[in-house]
C-alpha cells in the first residue's frame, strides 16, 4: 500500500489515494499503521476517495480502529494532497465526510498548498445530537465529575462529540489520566474528544486535548473549533476570532455566532511518503 505522511500543527495521519490503492480493511490497517514502535506511526489513517456527491471524500480512522465523522486538521492534508498530487487544479473544492459536504479555500505558494480554510459547518448544541446525556437541553457550563473531580463543561458537536474544560493552568495537566476518564464517562454514550482550555486574552486560547481513539494528539481542528464556540458561548472571550495555541501549533478560528458555520484555517505539511509493508 502506498501512502504519504502528513500533518496539520502535529496531528499527523496517514494517507492512503484510493483512486489507485485499495484498503480492505480501514479500521485494522489504521491499528497497524497508527503504532509507532511496529507500524510507520500515526494518529490514524485516512482514505482519499472518490466521491458522487463533492470532489472527493475522505474517510477518516483513529488510532484504535474506530471511525471518525470529521477531523479539521485531516481535511486540510486532503485538500494539500488532492492538490499537490494533481488530483484537482481548483483552490476551492468540496470534500464529503462521515459529518457532510465541507468546502474548502485553498492558498497555493510556489504550486504548492500551504494553509487551507474549511467551512466547518454550524456548530450543535442540543443535547441529544451532540450526544450527550443531560438533563438539560444544552450544556453550557454544566457540573460533571470525572474520576471523583468536579468540573463545569460546555459540549457540542463538530461532526464529532466534544467536552470543552476551562481550566487555570494546561501545562501540567496529567492529561493522560483525566482525558481517559473523561472519553469513557457514561455522559458520552458515543465517547468524547476532550478539550482543556486555558484563557489567554480576548482572542487568545492555549489548548491540551484528549481525542476519542487516539488519546493526546498535538492538534484537533475539530477540537479547536469547539474550544472556540466554548469560549464565545461562555463569554470567555470578546472576538469572533480565536486564535488557538495547541502542542502542535497554531490555528484561527472563525465564527459570527448561533447558526452560523464555524471556519478553520490553518497548516498542512507533507512529511514523507512510502510502502506499507515495506518490500521484502
Ligand atoms: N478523534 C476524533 C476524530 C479526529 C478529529 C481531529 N483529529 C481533528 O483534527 O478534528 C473523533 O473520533 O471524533
Amino acid at each position: 500500500m502506498k501512502f504519504t505522511k502528513m500533518h496539520g500543527c502535529g496531528n499527523d495521519y496517514v494517507y492512503v489515494n484510493c483512486f489507485t490503492e485499495k484498503v480492505d480493511h480501514p479500521e485494522e490497517t489504521a491499528i497497524l499503521v497508527s503504532d509507532r514502535h511496529f507500524g510507520i506511526g500515526s494518529d490514524g489513517l485516512i482514505l482519499i476517495k472518490p466521491s458522487d456527491v463533492a470532489d472527493f471524500e475522505m474517510d477518516m480512522y483513529n488510532a484504535d480502529g474506530s471511525r471518525g465523522a470529521m477531523c479539521g486538521n485531516g481535511i486540510r492534508c486532503v485538500a494539500k494532497y488532492v492538490y499537490d498530487n494533481g488530483l484537482t487544479d481548483k483552490t476551492r473544492i468540496t470534500v464529503s465526510t462521515g459529518s457532510g459536504i465541507k468546502t474548502l479555500d485553498l492558498s497555493v505558494e510556489n504550486g504548492c498548498v500551504k494553509t487551507v480554510r474549511v467551512n466547518m459547518g454550524s456548530p450543535v448544541l442540543e443535547a441529544e445530537k451532540i450526544p450527550v446525556v443531560s438533563d438539560t437541553s444544552r450544556v453550557i457550563s454544566q457540573p460533571i465529575t470525572v474520576a471523583g473531580k468536579d468540573f463545569f463543561y460546555t459540549a457540542l458537536s463538530m461532526g464529532n462529540p466534544h467536552a470543552v474544560v476551562f481550566l487555570d493552568d494546561v501545562e501540567n495537566l496529567k492529561i493522560e489520566e483525566i482525558g481517559p476518564e473523561f472519553e469513557h464517562h457514561r455522559n458520552f454514550p458515543d465517547r468524547v474528544n476532550t478539550e482543556f482550555i486555558k484563557v489567554i486574552d480576548d482572542h487568545t486560547i492555549q489548548m491540551r486535548v484528549w481525542e476519542r481513539g487516539s488519546g493526546e494528539t498535538l492538534a484537533c481542528g475539530t477540537g479547536a473549533c469547539a474550544a472556540a464556540v466554548a469560549s464565545i458561548l461562555n463569554h470567555k472571550v470578546s472576538s469572533r476570532k480565536v486564535s488557538v495555541l495547541l502542542r502542535g501549533g497554531e490555528l484561527q478560528i472563525e465564527w459570527a455566532g448561533e447558526g452560523q458555520p464555524v471556519y478553520l484555517t490553518g497548516p498542512a505539511v507533507t512529511v514523507f511518503t512510502g510502502e506499507y509493508p515495506a518490500g521484502k
